[in-house]
């Protein structure tokens, strides 16, 4: 059985302004510093760094796991942005910056906010897909200077996230049903994104296994789930399973097409 990470966080101590400048700019060094302009302006990086944990250090949130620094995160003093989230290197891909991010977004929550925000850089794809997963969507893409070195324009992608969501039964007028319906939508079309990218894996997959695109005990399997779902949190069970059996039509159709198509190349 793989050992799970034992993260502890706790606020930044002005002792280690140094260890959290060190660990920021190895982060950037592996991830923005390799898209944008950065070269031979690595003094200006850490010294930028080193100007903003200094004035932050006990806003910041830092993230240790057996006794190491392995991340840290800060939002924008007392607002909705959250301007930092690094994790060093050796440490990615375990889970910490998504506890960072949440208590990013507690901090948030509790100062009254109801939506988070950040920017990353624009072809930042992991950094993207990260945010994506932990639900947030992209809000645009807009050319703006680097917070360290502002002579330096990069493309950035604004993310936005909602931490509390509209309550139906409160929406006193149409505008406020409106904005229930605008708030949970992205939500949704996000999860369907990322339900449809496990139904392109299938189609990669299906072939060698000598599987159909439509498994009929499955199907009835997933519709059967839906309706104990929606039954469970007190939804019409019959709409929501003609609102499943049309997404998994959707879905078979777009698994046939991928697996019947010549230039389709399944991973292996
Ligand atoms: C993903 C699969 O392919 C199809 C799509 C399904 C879905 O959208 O959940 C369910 C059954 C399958 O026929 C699968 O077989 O599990």
């Amino acid at each position: 059985m793989s050992k799970l990470p034992s993260i502890s966080l706790r606020p930044g101590d002005p002792g280690e302004v140094d260890a959290l400048v060190k660990l920021a700019t190895t982060a950037y060094a592996t991830s923005i510093g390799k898209l944008a302009e950065f070269s031979g302006r690595e003094a200006e990086l850490h010294q930028a760094f080193k100007r903003f944990v200094t004035a932050a250090v006990d806003q910041i949130i830092v993230a240790e796991q057996d006794g190491a620094l392995v991340g840290f995160a800060a939002t924008e003093g007392r607002s909705d942005e959250i301007s930092d989230v690094w994790v060093e290197p050796a440490h990615q891909g375990k889970g910490i910056g998504a506890i960072l991010l949440a208590a990013c977004e507690a901090q948030i929550k509790q100062w009254g906010f109801s939506c988070s925000w950040l920017t990353t850089h624009a072809q930042n794809t992991r950094a993207s897909n990260f945010y994506r997963v932990q639900g947030y969507a992209l809000l645009n893409v807009h050319t703006a200077p680097s917070v360290s070195l502002p002579d330096i324009t990069y493309p950035k992608a604004l993310l936005g996230k909602q931490l509390s969501r509209p309550d139906a039964s409160k929406a006193a007028s149409m505008a406020e049903v409106r904005v229930g319906i605008d708030t949970l939508d992205p939500m949704i079309v996000s999860l369907i994104a990322e339900r449809f990218a496990f139904i392109d894996r299938a189609a990669d997959l299906k072939p060698a296994l000598a599987m159909p695109a439509r498994v009929h005990e499955r199907v009835e399997e997933v519709v059967a789930n839906a309706r104990a779902q929606a039954e469970g949190v007190g939804f019409d069970p019959d709409l929501t399973e003609k609102l499943w059996r049309t997404m998994i039509d959707l879905a078979i159709h777009r698994e046939d097409k991928k697996m019947g198509d010549p230039s389709h190349e399944p991973a292996s």
